[in-house]
């Protein structure tokens, strides 16, 4: 698809996809057909749930990793090889430690062939920058977690990137810390003292998204698609309490909390070349959560007043990215129901905390053999078996068609978890073996 490239765009992508191919010869999608163009002036924030491929996404602007398909647009000419106009900050600060914090600024511009007074001169230029004078000759052992990311900072920054990366570059550091250095960042970026363009920040923060960007991109997962594409124009400073702001946050929760919402490259996809990919592929993807946080979720919600998932999370404490498997998980068995953010106990959700024990097993059990497919599917795999026992290796390889052999492996606990609480059958973890118990498999079959 040929895009009417806007005047301002430098970065653009063109159909977007990522896969890999697993050991057993299958491949697995991790990104699909992502359209959208980087324009310059703009901070733009990476939001998705944890996998929906966001790092993914944001090596292949930075051309670390190549597309498998797609391609990615630097003016207009197909990226080979890395990016020239990218610099990244990663979360794990990535310095040398060998290295004085000079030494490691200067690194970026020393990869670009700069001469070396040139190359101090603008390594001290962004130390100074960004907060670190006095410091050059300190090794990053000798600092603290916010002034190794501040380091982070001036060494991507020293070689004036167009677009600045950033890969979840506050989460690695204390609140107070990582509070601290986002405004501080907003701040050089509106006052025009750093050196780039444009920023892309991948963040599992709502908050920190609406915040500081301009423009939230949405991803889904399994496979990672843009879901939306928010502009965000309110003026900055941002006021947190505002009612403008918290309907931001509201919006993107919504999106976020409601999978069914078709996505925006679906959209799109009238007007693409690219074929979509066949319903087949996918796969139901079970959120890692344990049941007790999903009864806990619904003893929370039991007799409340305040359904609003935002505040929900606010009150609690919890960061979304905890809150949100946790709801997925509720809804996927039919426990609650979800509608523009808000929350509700579902009728089995009612029932579920009025049941005993024992009751509650019953209902749990109930849910998962109607809408979890991984479960249903093991339990007719053991059905089958005259023994009633598989190994586990034959559900990771069903799993594999459909994910990477890591997230395989989390899907199978996930379901061990979930079937065994319901009782539908049992795991033992040295052999990988699931199997049915005695018992259960008696009383089912004199039914
Ligand atoms: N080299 C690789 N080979 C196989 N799978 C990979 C590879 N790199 C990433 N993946 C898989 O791609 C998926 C997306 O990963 P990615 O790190 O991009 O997601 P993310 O949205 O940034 O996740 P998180 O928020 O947890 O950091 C994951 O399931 C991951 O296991």
């Amino acid at each position: 698809m040929v895009q009417n490239v806007e005047k301002n765009s430098f970065i653009a992508l063109e159909n977007l996809g990522k896969s890999y191919l697993q050991p057993n010869g299958q491949t697995i999608s991790i990104i699909e057909n992502i359209n959208c163009q980087l324009q310059v002036g703009e901070i733009i924030a990476l939001l998705g749930p944890s996998g929906s491929g966001k790092s993914t996404l944001m090596r292949m602007i930075a051309g670390l990793i190549p597309p498998s398909s797609g391609k990615v647009l630097y003016y207009n000419r197909q990226l080979m090889g890395l990016n020239p106009g990218v610099a990244i900050v990663f979360q794990n600060f990535a310095l040398y430690p060998w290295l004085t914090v000079l030494e490691n600024v200067e690194l970026g511009l020393k990869a670009k062939g700069e001469a070396k007074d040139t190359r101090i001169q603008k390594a001290l230029r962004m130390i100074d920058v960004i907060g670190l004078d006095g410091f050059e000759n300190a090794y990053p052992k000798e600092l603290s977690g916010g002034m190794r990311q501040r380091v982070g900072f001036a060494r991507a920054l020293a070689v004036e990137p167009e677009l600045l990366c950033m890969d979840e570059p506050f989460s690695a550091l204390d609140v107070l810390t990582a509070e601290n250095l986002r405004f501080e960042l907003l701040d050089l970026w509106l006052e025009k003292r750093i050196p780039t363009k444009s920023i892309l920040i991948v963040t599992h923060g709502i908050e920190e998204a609406v915040t500081l960007a301009d423009r939230v991109i949405v991803l889904g997962r399994n496979p990672g698609r843009i879901r939306a594409d928010l502009p965000i124009k309110l003026p900055h400073y941002r006021d947190r309490k505002s009612p403008e702001f918290q309907a931001l946050v509201d919006q993107v929760y919504k999106i976020l909390t409601n999978p069914d919402l078709p996505d925006s490259s679906s959209q799109a996809a009238t007007t693409t070349s690219t074929p979509k990919p066949p319903a087949s592929q996918k796969y139901q993807s079970l959120p890692h959560v344990r049941i007790g946080s999903v009864a806990g979720l619904l003893e929370l919600l039991e007799g409340r007043q305040e359904k609003d998932l935002y505040r929900l999370a606010q009150e609690l404490l919890l960061e979304v990215d905890d809150l949100l498997p946790i709801v997925e998980a509720s809804k996927l068995m039919d426990l609650v129901a979800i509608t523009e953010g808000d929350i509700q106990l579902a009728q089995r959700g009612e029932k579920f905390i009025n049941s005993n024990i024992d009751e509650r097993k019953a209902i749990i059990r109930e849910s998962l053999q109607q809408h979890i497919r991984l479960v249903q599917q093991i339990c007719q795999l053991l059905q089958a078996k005259r023994n009633h026992r598989i190994s586990e290796e034959l559900v990771l390889d069903i799993l594999e068609n459909y994910f990477t052999s890591k997230e395989a492996q989390r899907q199978l606990r996930t379901a061990m978890d979930w079937g065994r609480y319901a009782e539908l059958y049992s795991y033992d973890e040295p052999s990988g073996e699931i199997f049915i118990e005695e018992s259960v498999t008696e009383s089912e079959e004199s039914e």
